[in-house]
């Protein structure tokens, strides 16, 4: 690795490395100098150190999970079925048929299939199936992906390769964006998705939580959001962009996304992770104080700290754009914000157990119930279960009273991309039994 060089991050409290278990980790952390000229940019080879990426140590300690065949959705019928059916078939009538999923580019002669992922979904969650994402589309994302984050952005060391691989982030995206039109499309989406995962762990996650991370979120924020000063402050705030792993994968990832979204859509990007940043700084300062919130509290703060980013940007991965007045009427907000809450209670309930094993209390719904409501943590667990299907129903109901209300063709379609978001994550954690494990509830 290279020479770190003077710090370019702003005073702050040593890092505590003993407090991680992981030297790596604090080294990690880090901040390095890189030259002006090294600034992000696509194409370029960035120096810097790594974090950890992509969560803690494999669940392989764990008993392997016994493969089932994904049961079918449920309990459609309660919930508008006629509307929500509508929605997934996709829009009908004369001048619909560019607003289907289907490609604009023929997929080359598919390889030796992949066999297709073992799924276990927890019993009783409510979740649809997916089809099988395109072994061909996965093997081209998988290729170019890793390419961005070795040689691009340096996210992770040569040693981490296991776990960015365990962490399967291209089968992931071709689960959640089946309408992407081309494999640039869904870079969009795959380094994203690599960009968050790596700031989450190096700033927030798994005892990493830093005293200063209000300071480093910011920072990094400005990867995405940039600042306009005077000329005199403006080179160093440019070179800042290089002096992480996470600000190389923000400023790279968001670089590529301007490229091909409106300012519209990257706009809502922005705010969309402002709110993610805003979700992690509540959640560590919950950690630093060692308070349990309320339920209800705890929700409110998983609501900010959540998968929202994701399923916002179906329309760019998709080609298209959901006009601005159109994402922002307040039953579509209500309809993204029920997507996000229960994909999010959906990754609560997938990584319990990896939770479990991390170092220090780490919260999430089944923890906060089980202490806030004495419960046993088989019966917080089942009762997290139900929030998350209660916002599952929510979540379709209102889609579909949107869709009925407003018969514009791209309301359709992105509804129906958030839906496919929330069921190609279900599917992603479902079948990623490299990284999550399932408690012996049943
Ligand atoms: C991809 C993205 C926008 C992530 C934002 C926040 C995040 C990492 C999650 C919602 C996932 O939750 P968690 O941090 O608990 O992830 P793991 O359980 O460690 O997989
Ligand atoms: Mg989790």
């Amino acid at each position: 690795m290279p020479d770190p060089g003077p710090s370019t991050q702003q005073p702050g409290p040593p890092v505590p490395a003993a407090r991680f278990g992981a030297p790596a980790l604090a080294d990690a952390l880090a901040p390095v100098h890189v030259p002006a000229e090294a600034a992000v940019g696509g194409g370029r080879v960035l120096p810097g150190r790594p974090v950890r990426p992509f969560g803690s140590a494999p669940a392989a300690e764990a008993p392997a999970p016994a493969p089932v065949t994904p049961p079918t959705g449920t309990d459609v019928g309660a919930h508008s079925a006629d509307a929500l059916l509508r929605i997934l078939r996709g829009p009908s009538g004369l001048g619909t048929v560019g607003l289907h999923w289907t490609r604009g580019e023929e997929p080359p002669a598919a390889p030796e299939p992949a066999a297709p992922a073992a799924i276990r979904p927890i019993p009783g969650l409510y979740h649809h199936p997916v089809p099988e994402p395109d072994p061909v589309r996965v093997e081209e994302l998988s290729r170019r992906v890793k390419a961005w984050a070795v040689d691009e952005v340096q996210a992770f060391p040569p040693e981490w390769e296991d776990r960015f691989d365990g962490f399967s982030v291209s089968r992931y995206m071709v689960a959640c964006h089946p309408d992407a039109p081309t494999v640039d499309h869904l870079m969009l989406a795959a380094r994203l998705m690599v960009a968050e995962n790596v700031v989450d762990d190096a700033y927030c996650e798994d005892g990493a939580t830093q005293p200063d991370v209000g300071g480093r979120l910011l920072l990094a924020h400005t990867a995405l959001d940039p600042v306009h000063t005077t000329k005199e402050y403006q080179s160093a705030w440019e070179e800042s962009l290089s002096s992480d792993a996470a600000r190389r994968c923000y400023a790279s990832a968001m670089e590529y996304f301007t490229r091909s979204a409106s300012p519209s859509q990257a706009d809502r990007f922005r705010h969309d992770m402002a709110r993610l940043h805003l979700g992690y700084l509540a959640e560590a300062a919950w950690d630093e104080t060692e308070y349990v919130p309320e339920v209800w509290e705890y929700l409110a703060m998983r609501q900010f700290n959540n998968f929202r980013p994701c399923p916002t940007i179906t329309d760019t991965v998709g080609g298209y754009e959901l006009p601005a007045d159109l994402h922002a009427l307040p039953a579509m907000q209500r309809v993204i914000a029920l997507a996000g809450n229960a994909t999010t209670l959906s990754n609560d309930l997938y990584s319990y157990m990896k939770e479990l094993r991390s170092p220090g209390k780490h919260l999430n719904l089944p923890v906060v119930i089980a202490e806030k409501e004495g419960l046993s943590d088989k019966e917080a667990y089942l009762k997290a279960v139900e929030v998350h299907n209660d916002l599952m129903h929510e979540f379709e109901a209102e889609s579909a009273a949107l869709a009925a209300a407003c018969p514009d063709p791209r309301v359709a379609r992105f509804l129906k991309g958030v839906a496919t978001w929330v069921d190609g994550n279900h599917y992603w954690h479902a079948s990623n039994t490299y990284r999550y494990t399932l408690p012996d509830f049943w």
